[in-house]
């Protein structure tokens, strides 16, 4: 058994709410997502997890949901990595806009491609595997080695950013990412082997209703 890889989607933010493409737009949390960011730091307090280093984006609503997560583990003063690469998807032309919106404009099925597809970007934007060309390297380069060393490494980031990971690491196909959602604030905690395979996973909250 190697290391221990905790992936956390950001709280809900003021743009989710709205319900407006973000990408690489910066809204911080809402007062919900930061009821939902405390809730996962304190599912993570019980399973009793202390962490050796945390890595987040360049992006407000994940870096405030690590930090009230590091709080709630009684860790805020864990050496933290932050990066653009971790970044969510870049949703181009759509960002900023509404979501009904684009669904009356281009239609339904167009835009649940543009949202969940894995290899058809947005318009001016990144798709899935756009968005995994910078995640997986990344990972591979940064995070994986400290995992592999038997470090706990907690990754607060964003839907896409993380789906592309979970898409390696839970080896789904293009069509299955396709089903992905991840649920805000809620952690994926992974063991990984030592040859950096996953040994198990387990979500501590409810996945069901993320959309
Ligand atoms: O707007 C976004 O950047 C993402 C995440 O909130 O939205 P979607 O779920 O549509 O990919």
């Amino acid at each position: 058994m190697s290391g221990t890889l905790v992936l956390v989607r950001h709280g809900q933010s003021d743009w989710n709410l709205k319900n407006l493409f973000t990408g690489w737009k910066d809204p911080d949390l809402t007062e919900l997502g930061i009821q939902e960011a405390n809730a996962g730091g304190a599912a993570l307090a019980d399973y009793g997890i202390k962490f050796d280093v945390a890595y987040t984006s360049a992006l407000v609503r994940a870096q405030h949901t690590l930090k009230l997560i590091l709080d709630k583990v009684g860790q805020p003063n864990l050496e933290t990595i932050r990066d653009q690469a971790l970044n969510e998807r870049d949703y181009g032309d759509l960002s900023g806009l509404n979501k009904d919106d684009a669904r009356a404009k281009w239609g339904e099925e167009q835009v649940h491609v543009w949202r969940r597809s894995y290899d058809v970007p947005p318009p001016g934007g990144e798709s899935l595997r756009d968005t995994g060309a910078r995640v997986w390297p990344y990972y591979l380069t940064e995070i994986l080695p400290r995992v592999l060393r038997g470090e706990k490494v907690l990754v607060a980031a964003h839907g896409n950013s993380l789906r592309s990971l979970v898409m390696v690491l839970d080896k789904l196909s293009k069509e299955g990412v396709l089903a992905l959602n991840l649920a805000t604030g809620v952690p994926m905690v992974y063991k990984l082997n030592a040859d950096s395979t996953v040994a198990s996973k387990e979500v501590l909250g409810d996945m069901s209703g993320a959309h």
